[in-house]
């Protein structure tokens, strides 16, 4: 239900400009790629999408059923999953998802059973989080963002560390619980984006410039 405006923005770290003249709608439910090599701004991108980082020019702005919402408060609205926000390590699964699921309702009225089963976690739900492999980490981050009942789901490189099957597993939660989401990925693995009908560049964005 989420939609998001982006009119001129513009990104610069010192004296390097991430992207400009960036001007772009995603509607309400919809599925955006952003493509583009390794270094050229996808998670700097996704991290002004979430107000993680400001933009340097422009203006971002959300609308929840067409009424406006602040930038400082769409963290309730939204979930992200990326290889750089880490897990709480010291948590078990099952207190983890205690702990996710104080701030975010669950989609569905999925039990914490359910969610396990789904991520074929259910028989590591007391195994600190620390002791799981990186595959299951994915899977963990990626369960808290689709069963999550928000309306902004952002994916950074998805279906690192997942194998074919792990794919296959991620484009399935795409179809049953990305639905009534607007979903942004930054990937460079067509498999993980495929789905999209909007994607974009961002070295399209991309304007040499000094300052
Ligand atoms: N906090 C920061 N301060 C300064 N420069 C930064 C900062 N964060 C990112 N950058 C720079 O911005 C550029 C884009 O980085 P970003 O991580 O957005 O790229 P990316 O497309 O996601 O890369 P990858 O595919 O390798 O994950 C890089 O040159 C990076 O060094």
């Amino acid at each position: 239900m989420i939609r998001i405006q982006l009119d001129n923005a513009a990104k610069r770290f010192q004296y390097e400009w991430i992207f400009r003249n960036l001007s772009l709608e995603i509607p309400a439910n919809s599925n955006l790629a952003i493509t583009g090599g390794n270094g050229s701004g996808k998670s700097t991108f996704l991290k002004a999408i979430a107000s993680l980082n400001p933009l340097t020019e422009g203006n971002l702005s959300y609308f929840l059923k067409e009424k406006e919402i602040l930038g400082e408060d769409i963290y309730k609205q939204l979930t992200i999953s990326a290889p750089y926000l880490e897990l709480p390590e010291e948590f078990t699964l099952i207190e983890l998802l205690e702990f996710h699921f104080k701030f975010k309702n669950p989609v569905a009225d999925l039990s914490f059973e359910k969610m396990m089963e789904i991520m074929y976690l259910e028989n590591h739900q007391n195994k600190p989080i620390s002791q799981f492999s990186s595959g299951m980490k994915q899977r963990l981050k990626l369960g808290l963002c689709f069963f999550s009942d928000a309306s902004l789901v952002l994916l950074d490189e998805p279906t690192s560390n997942l194998d074919e099957k792990g794919i296959s597993w991620y484009l399935e939660l795409v179809q049953k619980y990305g639905l009534n989401k607007t979903l942004l990925i930054c990937s460079n693995d067509k498999r993980e984006y495929d789905f999209c009908e909007q994607i974009i560049n961002i070295e399209d964005y991309k304007i040499k410039r000094s300052i």
